[in-house]
């Protein structure tokens, strides 16, 4: 199988930028890498540990002579990181992303690329760690990449998108871009903003203190604290870019909330046993399906 892409530009070098590096030269060696991060002590990073062929020092260096460029940074950044590889962007190149919300990002790219090739694209993989070091090559493999390109987009060059994601390991689905927020907000916006919640919760309340917190945090809390460590500045991100489909889904989680409030108030433990009858039925298909975190290494060491 010949390589989807022959020069690769991956723009932003964190978590998913540099395990899209790693899985690249894992598994499409013949592909020449080219990286760039707006933050000089992570392109300094990148190349200590010879993350690609090349990090380049200007965004418009980077994409230059590239038949792909893939944008990994946070979702608000999007539209200016398009403006800034504009002018040296090959009119062939493939034009792609990986951000947690799609609408905001297609229309932030086309506003800012006009007639370029634009295949969006969402890995559903990835930890609450960031930066350049955090990354591995494994993190998309048996995982689903959901990619929306816009109506009209060349069939070919979804496909080269599509061969890129198969061959880091990943099954790739596509989505029209409203449908995958929807999708995404109850999946993984939502219980992100609640981990941050409760974990606020805890650590507010005034009559507990925080090394008790600390101390006795049982299963539950411990796994929403994962959660609430994720990067505060690509979630602060997809809350704002995914505002309205986040506050519907939240909106529908107040009501079912109000009603487990109220049976537990009026003691109805009917109510209750069959919620969570339904929920853990949930949770079996999705380990049937093999999209559960059994990886017990999960972020920690991949390479
Ligand atoms: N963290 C996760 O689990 C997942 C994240 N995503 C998406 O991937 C994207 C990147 O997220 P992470 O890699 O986790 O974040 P990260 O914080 O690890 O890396 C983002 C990198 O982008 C760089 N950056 C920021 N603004 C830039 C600019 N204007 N020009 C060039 N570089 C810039 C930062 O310096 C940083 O190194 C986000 O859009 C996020 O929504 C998608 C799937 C999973
Ligand atoms: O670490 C976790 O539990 C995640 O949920 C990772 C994640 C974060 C953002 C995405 O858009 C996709 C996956």
């Amino acid at each position: 199988m010949s390589a989807p892409f022959d020069r690769l530009a991956i723009i932003g070098l964190g978590l998913i930028g540099s395990s899209l590096a790693r899985g690249v030269r894992a598994a499409l060696p013949g592909v020449t890498l080219v990286g760039y991060d707006a933050d000089p002590a992570v392109r300094a990073t990148a190349r200590r540990i010879g993350l690609a062929d090349t990090i380049a020092d200007l965004p418009g260096e980077a994409v230059r002579g590239c038949d792909g460029v893939i944008l990994c940074v946070p979702v608000g950044a999007m539209g200016s990181v398009a403006a800034e590889i504009a002018a040296d962007l090959d009119p062939a190149a493939i034009v792609s992303d990986v951000g947690s919300c799609k609408a905001s990002v297609v229309d932030a790219l086309q506003a800012a690329l006009p007639g370029a090739v634009i295949v969006p694209a969402h890995p559903v993989a990835g930890t609450e760690r960031s930066g350049p070091e955090a990354g591995f090559a494994t993190l998309f493999r048996q995982r689903w990449c959901i990619l929306t390109p816009p109506e009209g987009t060349d069939p070919a060059a979804v496909d080269r998108v599509a061969a890129l994601w198969r061959a880091l390991g990943s099954d790739v689905e596509i989505m029209a871009p409203d449908h995958h927020d929807r999708v995404l907000a109850v999946t993984s916006h939502l219980p992100h903003l609640i981990a941050y919640t409760i974990v606020g919760t805890a650590s507010d309340l005034e009559e507990i203190t925080q090394s008790e917190v600390i101390k006795f945090s049982a299963g539950g809390f411990r796994d929403f604290t994962r959660i609430a460590a994720s990067d505060p500045v690509m979630w602060r991100d997809v809350f704002l870019a995914n505002r309205e489909a986040v506050l519907e889904m939240l909106q529908r989680f107040s009501e079912d909330l109000s009603a487990l409030q109220r049976a537990i108030r009026w003691g109805e433990g009917d109510a209750l046993f069959d919620r969570f009858t339904a929920t853990r039925a949930i949770r079996r298909s999705i380990v049937e399906q093999g999209q559960d975190d059994a990886r017990e290494d999960f972020g920690r060491s991949h390479d």
